[in-house]
């Protein structure tokens, strides 16, 4: 990783968007980790009209444009990438988000838990929303989709199929009681009704509705995990459009995006706060890691998987 200072003084030609410093044309500012072109592109180059994003070197250069040797200076070359050549500063930042609110809320929760509004289950934004919340993230995922012109949206599928899929097996159905669930009794737990512990054939929505208690096992928080998960997800859809300040990034749409997350950083510092113990809600957050690193840290570095998700901003 090296520098991308540079001097606009005597820069004929510049690009419009994102990185004003830098001229067509130019050679790159450094050599990315990883210089293969087409593993580097920037943007949502299959689901974003370049006009739409009023950018036509930013969030949509086409992998085609990036391999060309005519046109060297591409915005893969930009942004320049940390930890492993894993995240640009705005993924890191945003990746950072979560661990730090598990961790703030924890701590919060060690000084002092004052009885809230927040702190009751029944809250409307937990009974409406975070209890419903693979439902608000695919609503709101689709009001982020249907403003862009979209030429080849299988990847933009694919990665949401991907995404449904995880949250599916970790907390509705693994061929029977869900992951969290099968984690759960595996760890020891049990489902408690009345005096009589049950060790098998449960689910925890099961161990509810007989109002029974869940007991004794590492009961992972659904909330963290769920939170993390749907929050990583529209963050790494929407950031290509919020890092390149164009049109598309002032519109509602993206602005209804932001208000869900805000709502889920808040729900997950409530979590962290008010529920679960410490290692459960870290351990919530590290399931809700898997398909965020499947999906934004192996498919782009993989070509095949890469062309066929045609993930965007890495
Ligand atoms: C033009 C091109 C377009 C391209 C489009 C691309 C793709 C779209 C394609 C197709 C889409 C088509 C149409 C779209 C329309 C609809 C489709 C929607 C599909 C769906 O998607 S349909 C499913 C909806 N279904 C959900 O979305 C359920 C979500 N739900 C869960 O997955 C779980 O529910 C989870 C993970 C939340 C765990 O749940 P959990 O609650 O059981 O467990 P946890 O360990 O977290 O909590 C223990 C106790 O602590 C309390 N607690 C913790 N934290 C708290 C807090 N902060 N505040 C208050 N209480 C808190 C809890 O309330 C609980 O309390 P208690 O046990 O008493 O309930």
């Amino acid at each position: 990783m090296t520098s991308t200072a540079h001097s606009t003084s005597s820069l004929p030609q510049q690009q419009p968007y994102s990185d004003q410093s830098i001229p067509v044309g130019a050679p790159p500012p450094y050599t990315a980790v990883d210089p293969t072109p087409e593993e580097t592109t920037i943007g949502t180059s299959d689901d974003i009209d370049p006009e739409l994003a009023g950018n036509q070197a930013g969030s949509a250069v086409d992998s085609e444009t990036q391999s060309s040797p005519a046109m060297p200076a591409t915005q893969s070359n930009l942004h320049q990438r940390y930890l492993f050549n894993i995240f640009s500063f705005e993924e890191a930042v945003v990746f950072a988000i979560y661990p730090i609110t598990v961790c703030l809320g924890s701590l919060v929760s060690v000084i002092s838990q004052p009885d809230t509004y927040f702190s009751s289950k029944r809250n409307f934004f937990n009974v409406i929303f975070v209890k419903n919340g693979w439902f608000w993230t695919t609503i709101v995922f689709l009001i982020h989709c249907v403003r862009l012109r979209i030429s080849r949206p299988q990847g933009l599928l694919m990665r949401y199929a991907i995404t449904t899929l995880w949250w599916y097996l970790f907390t509705q159905w693994f061929f029977g009681a869900p992951l969290m669930d099968r984690i759960f009794l595996g760890t020891g737990g049990t489902c408690q009704v009345g005096d009589r512990p049950s060790h098998s054939g449960w689910t925890s929505v099961g161990c509810r509705h007989a109002a029974g208690e869940w007991t004794g096992g590492h009961d992972i928080s659904g909330h963290s995990f769920l939170l993390t998960h749907a929050s990583l997800f529209l963050w790494y859809e929407i950031l290509p459009v919020l890092t390149e300040r164009g049109p598309l990034a002032r519109q509602i749409n993206t602005k209804i995006v932001m208000a869900l997350l805000l709502l889920w950083w808040w729900m997950l510092l409530m979590t962290g706060i008010y529920f679960h113990s410490f290692l459960e809600k870290v351990t919530g957050w590290i399931m809700g890691l898997i398909s965020w690193a499947m999906l934004y840290v192996v498919v782009p570095r993989v070509p095949l998987l890469k062309r066929l998700f045609s993930v965007p901003g890495v």
